[in-house]
């Protein structure tokens, strides 16, 4: 059975026939790269490296669509009332008393992990910062057009190798790798997003399986020498709702290792948990990749917007503004409490998540500020039982990975020393309690403010960006926009400022129009003419407005960064 059309959602794919089209490279039957050529990229898209993806993609393409459309089917469940929580056919799987493969050493200490996209000098930089570990992003900081993607692999190959150079002529400097890096973890996308610069069989390939074939066929075996101490490569998972999308990961994992010829359980991975569904599958998720697991982390802010998909058609579970929804809200608390609990109970690492605030240069009062939230998110951390946390900026490593000493009382981890049995008790009702807060005409305000920038930057190739002193990603860009949409479809009251209005197209449509101006006073006129913002900003209004919410923006606006050669712009 081939994969269907609609399996990627509302995004429209054209199918093209099949057989080893190649536009320049050399490729295996049933392949057709629709991308730019390039010398660099081709010695990434070699005959065998997209003969694995390829056969990744035959083997497991079906259970991709299933699991989709199990995701779809949850929907329904949760547009007709219903909540998600434990499920009851997986109790033993939660109540049994297993655990995962052993922590390998090269990954036993991950403090602070630093994070960020797959472009040249940031991952010289964050190799660099001081940090444990680097997280590598083809994902939530990445714009997945063509050339990232490509450059982001090559990019990759000589940091393994240790190669990787970067040269800034302006500033007359050259970028190389210290003696000491920082171990290499890499984000591949999410299930759901295709790669539409290359077709498997006519149908556009599963983007993580790019990401993650490439990576791996290239990498797996220097890195293992040379990081991984016998193991690896290791990776980051992003955006999975139920143990069956890991179950998959399992397999791919075992399939590589096969490919490779190394032993079962070299590959490791930790899973973001990022979906209000997958909290409550947490250990149904490290069961399934049990061989194969480096731990959970709270990806909060993917986690706030996916409870407010979840919740689309729930009226009476509307969130605050966003500044208001973070880590002290009980809901969200409770998830990181359950997550250490449930990861120490299985002998793997629980990672913290990333705390927004970023160094801010120009102004000493406001930076100290900035700081002092970082530190005492990272405090509240470590002592709930985290292992270790994110950190945006290498300007933060020095004071995260102090509050992180000061607490860990000289050990790699905490797995042993936290074991949080007092989180056993959290129920359904805590992971899911609404958040308590005020809404505002400010908050719709810079939800649509930073929306429309977001989506602008994300459309000329940057996946993240320093919007008003904080770091925004695609994953704090969805809260913005399902934050609008589902205030718009409630015809929410902002009250929180005491001006009781409602917000209505007309509102928005006003709101919209007055941040457009903001924009560009702030952006300066020139940079605002030749930015994408009014083609980014009649996509987050349709978005907003739009009467079914759409699943993700950056699948619902992948095919404005499509760029097929030599046939000329995507009409898919
Ligand atoms: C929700 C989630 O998924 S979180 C994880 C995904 N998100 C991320 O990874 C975001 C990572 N962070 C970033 O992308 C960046 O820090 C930004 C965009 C927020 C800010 O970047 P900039 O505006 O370049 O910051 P700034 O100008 O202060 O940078 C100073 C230096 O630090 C470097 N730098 C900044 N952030 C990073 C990073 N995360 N990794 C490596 N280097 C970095 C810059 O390249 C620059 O280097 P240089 O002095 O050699 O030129
Ligand atoms: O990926 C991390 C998140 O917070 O989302
Ligand atoms: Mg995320």
């Amino acid at each position: 059975m081939s994969l269907s059309l609609g399996y990627y959602g509302d995004t429209a794919m054209k199918k093209i026939p099949g057989g080893g089209v190649g536009g320049g490279y050399d490729v295996p039957n049933g392949v057709d790269i629709r991308g730019r050529y390039d010398e660099e990229f081709a010695k990434i898209l070699t005959k065998d490296a997209l003969m694995f993806v390829a056969e990744l993609q035959r083997e497991f393409r079906n259970h991709v669509r299933y699991a989709m459309e199990c995701r779809k089917e949850a929907k329904m469940r949760y547009n007709s009332g219903g909540l998600p929580g434990f499920d009851p056919a997986t109790r033993h799987v939660r109540e049994g008393d297993w655990v995962c493969a052993e922590v390998p050493p090269a990954v036993a200490d991950r403090r602070v992990e630093i994070t960020g996209p797959v472009e040249r000098k940031m991952i010289i930089n964050a190799l660099n910062s001081g940090a444990k570990v680097f997280m590598a992003d083809f994902e939530d900081a990445l714009s997945p057009t063509w050339e990232n993607l490509m450059r982001g692999q090559v990019n990759l190959k000589d940091a393994v190798n240790g190669t990787i150079s970067f040269q800034d002529k302006a500033r007359n400097r050259v970028y190389k790798l210290n003696d000491q890096t920082a171990k290499l973890f890499v984000r591949p996308r999410g299930w759901h997003l295709p790669e539409s610069h290359i077709f498997i069989d006519g149908e556009p390939a599963i983007g993580c399986l790019v990401d993650f074939g490439l990576y791996f066929y290239h990498n797996h075996a220097a890195f293992r020498k040379a990081q991984g101490q016998g193991y690896g490569p290791f990776f980051y998972l992003p955006k999975m709702e139920n143990s069956r999308e890991a179950r998959i990961w399992n397999n791919v994992f075992e399939r590589a290792e096969n490919m490779a010829g190394i032993e079962k359980g070299s590959i490791r991975a930790t899973v973001l948990i990022e979906t209000l569904p997958a909290v409550f599958q947490m250990d149904e998720i490290l069961y399934e990749l049990r061989d194969h697991s480096v731990g959970l982390n709270c990806g909060r802010w993917d986690y706030i917007f996916s409870y407010v998909k979840t919740f689309q058609a729930h009226p009476d579970r509307l969130l605050p503004d966003r500044v208001l929804v973070g880590m002290g809200q009980h809901f969200m608390r409770s998830y990181s409490d359950l997550l250490i609990r449930t990861c120490h109970r299985r002998g793997v690492h629980a990672m913290g998540g990333m705390a927004a605030q970023i160094p801010i240069r120009d102004d000493p009062a406001a930076n100290k500020a900035a700081l002092e939230l970082v530190k005492k998110d990272k405090l509240r951390e470590v002592r709930a039982g985290h292992d270790g946390t994110w950190a945006a900026h290498p300007g933060l490593i020095p004071p995260i990975m102090e509050v992180f000493n000061n607490n860990m009382d000289d050990k790699p981890n905490l797995i042993k020393t936290m074991k949080r049995e007092d989180a056993a008790n959290i129920t359904e009702e805590d992971l899911l309690q609404i958040p308590r807060g005020v809404r505002t005409m400010e908050g719709l305000r810079l939800n649509t403010r930073v929306g429309i920038q977001y989506l602008a930057a994300w459309l000329t190739g940057t996946g993240s960006v320093p919007l008003y002193n904080l770091m925004e990603d695609a994953a704090t860009a969805e809260i913005s926009r399902v934050q609008n949409w589902q205030w718009l479809k409630y015809g929410v009251e902002l009250d929180g400022d005491g001006l009781g209005v409602r917000v209505g197209t007309e509102l928005f449509g006003k709101v919209v129009e007055e941040e457009m101006a903001r924009i560009e006073r702030e952006v300066g006129s020139e940079k605002f003419k030749k930015g994408m913002y009014k083609e980014a900003c009649k996509i987050f209004s349709r978005q907003c407005t739009a009467p079914v919410l759409d699943d993700f923006l950056t699948l619902n606006a992948y095919n404005h960064i499509v760029v097929h050669h030599p046939r000329g712009p995507s009409k898919l």
